[in-house]
């Protein structure tokens, strides 16, 4: 565990990087420090490595005073990823994943072996291991970074906004590597952003920190989506918080009902005996192999033919085991039906969920994560005008009692 024991860092010039931030990283997990420009987030990182010295309070590493430790011993156990990667630009990509084995003194032919594995771990084609990083896309250059990191398998790892560089699609896919690396590896993970969306898909546990690097918050991200500490943490996670949070809160929870299901290959007449004989205004059309293809409603249906001859309308489905109350709302709202297809971990149809079934998951997880009621004195009833418009955060957050809308990881991260 990585501990901030009441740490300052006051510059040459004055300025107060940190001020008495006290916390804990704790190991295995994946730390996120976020907040606006120049709160201190990059000065408390490299804290941690000594790549910067605090003024005063202490860190320490497992219960050791890293201001005891000779700071190349300790950026030994600690691997360290920054924006655009910053590798050798004379060195090729396997010589740059092998930098710190080398400077271990491995053998050559044990460096390089190392780099290749990892090269594969972080998803990097082998035939890209002679070139250059300038001969790299940006994505490409920051997995190199990554797997430079991890080359002497350090227990940390710090990471500076290491995906800042790249567009969203790149970043996006760089974030699902980094949570299916750290689902290997457990490794004490402190990674610094100014995006509270990264801190929310990938943090553990997320710093909020304001100007001048007071801790405003540290919390789970379902915590802090349901209960920001007061009006700058609530501004900082901005919009549709609620929504938001509906990703932390399981799937499993939505009611299913059985579905009618129609083989494509069935004709129209069948289709409509077998909507007449259940009493469905919609049928779900499935391939051979049992799959949702589309819904079919009978009244639509042409004269004659198949139903793979017939145009079928959108479905939107969900996991029911992985997923979240979001993705479920999100598939219902991509179907006509208003209906989401449920499916199980094999892909086959579990049930659907309805828009009275999905109602009653929202007002669960509403009654786990919504403030208490305040006591309104009759003179200052809210009335019809909506004066509690903005009573969002008015109070109300801050006294909520503690609760879980789940274990604090977002259900699904797709
Ligand atoms: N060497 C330095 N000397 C004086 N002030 C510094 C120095 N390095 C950083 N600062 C100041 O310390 C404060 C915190 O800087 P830091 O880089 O830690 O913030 P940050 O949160 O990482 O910012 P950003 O998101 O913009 O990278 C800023 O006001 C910055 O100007």
């Amino acid at each position: 565990m990585i501990t901030f024991e009441q740490v300052t860092k006051r510059y040459a010039d004055g300025t107060v990087a940190v001020s008495d931030l006290s916390l804990e990283a704790p190991t295995g997990r994946i730390t996120v420090f976020v907040g606006p420009s120049g709160c201190g987030k990059t000065t408390s990182l490299r804290m941690i490595n000594r790549m910067i010295d605090a003024s005063s309070g202490r860190i320490l590493i497992d219960d050791r005073d890293v201001r005891g430790v000779d700071p190349a011993e300790l950026r030994r156990g600690i691997g360290y990823v920054i924006q655009q990667a910053g590798l050798f630009p004379h060195r090729r990509v396997l010589d740059n994943i092998a930098t710190v084995p080398y400077l271990l003194g491995w053998d050559k032919r044990r460096a390089r072996d190392r780099a290749a594995e990892l090269m594969e771990l972080v998803g990097l084609d082998a035939g890209l291991a002679s070139r250059y990083p300038f001969q790299l896309s940006g994505g490409q250059q920051q997995r190199v970074g990554v797997a430079r990191a991890l080359a002497a398998d350090p227990p940390i790892l710090l990471m500076d906004e290491p995906f800042s560089a790249v567009d969203p699609v790149v970043r996006a896919s760089l974030q699902d590597e980094l949570l299916r690396l750290q689902e290997e590896l457990h490794k004490t993970i402190v990674f610094v952003t100014h995006d509270i969306d990264e801190a929310i898909k990938l943090g553990d546990s997320i710093a909020v920190l304001r100007v001048g690097g007071r801790l405003a918050q540290l919390a789970s991200p379902a915590e802090l989506l349901a209960r920001p500490a007061d009006d700058f943490v609530a501004g900082f996670l901005g919009r549709d918080r609620g929504i938001r949070s509906l990703s932390f809160v399981p799937a499993r929870s939505v009611r299913l009902r059985p579905v009618t299901t129609v083989s494509l290959s069935a004709d129209v007449d069948e289709a409509r005996r077998t909507a007449r004989d259940a009493g469905e205004d919609w049928l779900l059309a499935v391939g051979d192999d049992g799959t949702p293809r589309g819904w079919v409603s009978p009244l639509d249906l042409p004269r004659a033919g198949t139903l793979a001859e017939t145009p079928l309308l959108a479905f939107g489905s969900y996991d029911r085991d992985a997923d979240s109350l979001r993705a479920a709302l999100d598939a219902a709202l991509l179907s006509p039906t208003g209906h989401a297809v449920a499916l199980d971990g094999d892909g086959a149809i579990a049930g659907v969920a309805t828009q009275r079934a999905l109602s009653e998951a929202l007002a669960e997880a509403a009654a786990l994560t919504a403030p208490p009621p305040r006591p309104v004195s009759p003179g200052l009833r809210p009335d019809a005008s909506g004066a509690h418009r903005d009573g969002e955060h008015a109070g109300g957050v801050r006294e909520a009692p503690p609760g879980s809308m789940g274990d604090g990881r977002e259900a699904s991260r797709g």
